[in-house]
């Protein structure tokens, strides 16, 4: 009983949800970027700063790239290949490189993720690089991908990951973007906060392991983008690498949500999404 107060009264408390801003461009092309890695550091940001000048030739004015691209993925070379994101310039060239394009270009870059080094811990993180250079937010991966599926796949991240502890919405020129990393995008509440909190667009980094993902992929996609109005795949691909550019038109999240209006129609009376980042510090 005492719970169940505690819980309702912390529900009354809970901030209404945020209205999308205008940001400065809301048609626009964005650029996804699927690379393949290599084990030579040097050559993988070379290659992901070549798609990303090809994608901004392009017309892209906002680019993507995909979940840990300078750096094989295991946990062997996690260590090796992670870099000091805060430190900047020669303790991260994974991150100039990123920072310097966005600026000459003129374009926002949401730039995959690499793994980080912060004191003693290791962290799957994505930046995002503004028009102007600058580092905007940072997500770390709150949902780390431990699974053992005997005979198939074992892949225990959190052997030397640690979770990020924030989810990351931030405003860009864009558009106002909430940040996954792969399997974040397996945990629907995480997208619902960000769509609450008023988000455009959800990007989710990935490098999805060939046992769950072929089946989940493309569905968890539409499954997050549905849960919050959209769903309609623009552009697609296969496993090879890739640019695709696809066309982003804000005007018809307004329309589908006209159309079909859910979020209004919502039974807060019998349940309700708590966002406790929001709440604790409201
Ligand atoms: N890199 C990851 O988080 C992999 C997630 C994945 O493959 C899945 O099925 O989920």
């Amino acid at each position: 009983m005492a719970s169940s107060s505690l819980i309702n009264s912390e529900l009354a408390r809970s901030p209404p949800a945020i209205p999308m801003p205008t940001p400065p461009l809301t048609n626009f092309k964005i650029g996804l970027c699927q690379l393949s890695v290599t084990s030579d550091k040097t050559k993988n940001i070379a290659h992901a700063r070549t798609a990303i000048q090809n994608a901004a030739a392009q017309g892209a004015k906002l680019v993507l790239l995909p979940e840990i691209w300078n750096s094989p993925y295991s946990n062997a070379s996690f260590p090796v290949y992670a870099e000091d994101i805060d430190a900047g310039g020669d303790a991260s060239p994974s991150t100039a490189m990123l920072s310097e394009l966005s600026r000459l270009l003129n374009i926002t870059i949401v730039g995959g993720s690499i793994p980080e080094r912060s004191g003693d811990r290791l962290y799957n993180t994505c930046c995002v690089f503004g028009t102007d250079g600058k580092l905007k937010a940072k997500h770390r991966k709150i949902h780390l991908f431990d699974i053992d599926i005997p005979g198939k796949i074992t892949f225990i991240e959190s052997e030397t990951l640690t979770a990020g502890e924030t989810p990351t919405i931030v405003d860009t020129e864009v558009g106002r973007i909430g940040i996954g990393i792969c399997y974040d995008i397996r945990f629907p509440e995480l997208a619902m906060i960000y769509a609450a909190r008023g988000a455009h667009l959800l990007c989710y980094p990935g490098a999805f392991n060939m046992t769950t993902g072929p089946l989940h992929w493309e569905l968890l996609q539409r499954a997050r983008a549905t849960d919050n109005q959209f769903g309609e795949v623009l552009a697609t691909t296969e496993h090879e690498e890739a640019i695709i550019i696809a066309e982003i038109d804000y005007s018809i999240l307004e329309q589908r949500r006209t159309n079909l209006p859910v979020t209004k129609q919502r039974r807060g009376d019998l349940y309700q999404l708590v966002d406790l980042q929001r709440l604790n510090s409201h």
